[in-house]
């Protein structure tokens, strides 16, 4: 059987929204798809992977279609292949990838390579014709738990939302059986935000948990600020306080913020997360990384940060990756990770799950769809379908 990659195509959609985070709003977010054909034949047709870089960084096609399609495009196909030459090795193809280009100053091509990667696993796991969370737990020796905890971000601020609308959406999370809520801070003032946090709290009132988000905005002095505020309710965590690559500030918060940190969703390599794992003060017993694999050059590279995680003494149970995808969700039943996490009502059809599959508990059980599962998932396999047409 050959296996060849015959053609990479890119196509960048919108996700853009109405919502504003602490530091951006969504109003003209993209993201990269990515299809990438192969030659095997499956019930006629070509297998085709696909991938799509989650929010937050917007579409990377200039990326894709300057420089690294062409490099597994031009690599002789041999080299891509596993030993037994029957499939695509996923290092082989990253290495093609990767060629030629200097390490550090990671900037946004780590998203544009986790996109083809993503596709790449796809593919893989299709012409094993395996669910990708089977394959990958199959390769480490471990078994597979397709029951993933899953959490609902949002939150979000937006023009005319007040607290009667943030507990009501906080309450349809609970409808749709959420154990865990997240919401957004740092876009207000301090009292203002206690006061969102105090509103939803008294909505949930005990039957879920809330987490806060802070995307990056806080100087130390802020961060500490909020933290004396924040470490008085039961949160299940106080995320991304200050800049993503500020070290120094998340140690120092620690020292002010008993509860469970998280942190990582924009530290793009494994470099980074070593920095931070070394520097950051961050507690192995409590806290939570979130490296999402998307934006961080695909699962190739998050296997090499997980065993950062290792060495430093941390468990992969700790990470529930940012980004709502499928992706993540294979990678957290397959390998065992904390969770993943869920945009009930953003960034459609993108995130999400297969059709059918139901919150229960704070737990989704994945199906078993050969490769990443988009297939179960008519509105997102149509763009993909369309792409690959
Ligand atoms: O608002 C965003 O950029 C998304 C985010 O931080 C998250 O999901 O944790
Ligand atoms: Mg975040």
């Amino acid at each position: 059987m050959s296996v060849r990659i015959t053609d990479i195509r890119e196509v960048t959609k919108p996700i853009a929204s109405p919502i504003r985070n602490a530091y951006i709003d969504f109003s003209k977010m993209t993201c990269s798809l990515v299809a990438v054909v192969t030659d095997v034949v499956r019930d006629g047709k070509p297998v085709v992977g696909y991938g799509f870089n989650s929010n937050g960084r917007y579409g990377q096609g200039g990326l894709i279609r300057e420089r690294f399609r062409d490099r597994v495009l031009d690599a002789p196909p041999g080299t891509l292949l596993d030993d037994e030459g029957t499939n695509l090795d996923p290092d082989r193809v990253w290495n093609a990838m990767m060629a030629n280009e200097k390490p550090g100053g990671h900037g946004e091509r780590s998203v544009a390579v986790g996109t083809i990667d993503m596709a790449i696993w796809d593919a893989t796991a299709k012409i094993a014709n395996k669910p990708l969370f089977r394959l990958l737990a199959e390769r480490e020796d471990r078994t597979a738990n397709p029951r993933v905890f899953v959490y609902a971000a949002g939150g979000y601020y937006y023009p005319g939302k007040d607290t009667d609308l943030l507990r009501a959406e906080m309450r349809s999370y609970l409808d749709r059986g959420y154990s865990v809520v997240k919401m957004k801070i740092g876009g207000a003032s301090l009292d203002e935000d206690q006061k969102r946090i105090e509103a939803v709290l008294h909505e949930i009132d005990g039957e879920a948990q809330l987490a806060v988000d802070a995307n990056g905005r806080f100087d130390l002095e802020t961060a500490i600020a909020y933290a004396k505020m924040l470490r008085n309710y039961p949160l299940f965590w106080y995320e991304e306080a200050g800049d993503p690559l500020d070290y120094q500030l998340q140690a120092a918060l620690a020292e002010f913020y008993p509860g469970p940190m998280a942190t990582g969703e924009n530290l793009f390599s494994h470099q980074d997360a070593r920095n931070l794992l070394r520097h950051g003060g961050m507690r192995p017993d409590r806290d939570w990384l979130q490296f999402d694999p998307a934006l961080a050059y695909g699962l190739c590279e998050f296997q090499r940060t997980l065993a950062v995680l290792t060495t430093h003494g941390w468990s992969a149970a700790r990470c529930i990756p940012h980004g709502g995808h499928q992706m993540a969700l294979n990678i957290a039943a397959g390998l065992g990770l904390g969770g993943n996490e869920s945009y009930p009502d953003l960034f459609q059809p993108y995130g999400g799950f297969p059709d059918g599959v139901r919150v229960e508990a704070g737990r989704v059980t994945l199906p078993d769809f050969p490769g990443i599962g988009f297939e179960g998932k008519e509105n997102l396999y149509r763009e993909m379908a369309a792409l690959s047409a």
